[in-house]
């Protein structure tokens, strides 16, 4: 294997989809190469994008044998802009459909982070054959939780971002989006702004498509025990996004499921405990 360390640019891939209605140009980083291929999904907030969600996550895999895919949801970074009036979760599995059908890829497993993960469950609800495992963190969407207000302080903090794309609304989502902020430096906050503002598009995209259909992650939890693969649901006890029992739903109600919370975490639980993250990944992908 090369050496050279992967980056942003030399990953950088696009492709035509077109799947039913959705016809639409997708950015993707393809990192690595290996009889098994890994998709990872990230979240819904302002400026996310693969890269940014798993950039601490992609050596280790690669290092491992994996092929390993980052998937920019259509409203993201450099995919297509989308105003999504219906189910946004079945719209990137959808997406997830068309990006595997153009490049030639029958089977993954699959990554995803918050909305990644609730895209993860949509895509397994609706292609069962082509998941092997399923890595879910922050989401899968098994309902709403019994316990915490919803919408969440976290969720409403990314709507106001999306409304009022500022410097210092970054601030206020990202100090309650970690657990340890001291960990957010300078060139995070402004590689996450600059990300937003050079695609105001997707940012009034996003704030229309929850103005259409505040439901963008409808609930599946009735359907979460058709799903056979095995599933890794991973969480940060101090997840002020999307909370902790919300991952318990859906370790009740897949067919295959175990959970792993890490205290001292909130909604980014690949990036907070990159380092045991990764391992257990390696793990429970090769057992
Ligand atoms: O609304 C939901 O249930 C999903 C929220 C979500 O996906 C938030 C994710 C945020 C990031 O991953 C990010 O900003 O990087």
């Amino acid at each position: 294997m090369s050496n050279t360390p992967l980056t942003e640019a030399s990953t950088s891939r696009f492709v035509r989809i077109q799947e039913g209605d959705l016809d639409l140009q997708l950015h993707y980083n393809d990192c690595g190469s290996g009889d098994e291929t890994v998709v990872m999904l990230h979240g819904s907030g302002p400026g996310a994008s693969g890269w940014a969600n798993f950039n601490r996550n992609i050596e280790p895999l690669v290092a491992a044998g994996y092929r390993v895919l980052l998937m920019d949801c259509p409203g993201w970074s450099k995919s297509d802009p989308i105003v999504c009036t219906g189910s946004r979760s079945e719209l990137n599995a959808r997406a997830l459909k068309g990006l595997m059908d153009a490049i030639g890829l029958d089977k993954a497993h699959l990554v995803g982070n918050s909305m990644g993960g609730h895209s993860a469950v949509a895509f397994a609800l609706a292609n069962p054959a082509r998941v092997g495992k399923l890595i879910l963190m922050g989401g899968g969407t098994g309902g709403a939780s019994s316990f915490v207000p919803m919408p969440t302080e976290g969720i409403k903090l990314i709507g106001a971002l999306y409304r009022q794309p500022t410097i210092e609304n970054l601030k206020r989502m990202m100090s309650v989006f970690v657990y340890d902020t001291s960990s957010l430096t300078q060139a995070l906050f402004q590689a996450r702004l600059d990300n937003m503002l050079t695609r105001r598009d997707h940012l009034e995209n996003f704030v229309k498509s929850a103005e259409a259909n505040p439901k963008q992650f409808p609930d599946v939890g009735h359907r979460l025990g058709e799903i056979k693969a095995p599933a890794l649901v991973i969480w940060g006890r101090d997840d002020r996004f999307v909370p902790l029992d919300t991952g318990l739903r859906l370790v009740a109600g897949l067919q295959n499921a175990e959970l792993h919370v890490f205290s001292r975490c909130g909604h980014w639980a690949q990036w907070e405990h990159a380092d045991k993250f990764n391992r257990m990944v390696l793990d429970f992908l090769a057992h």
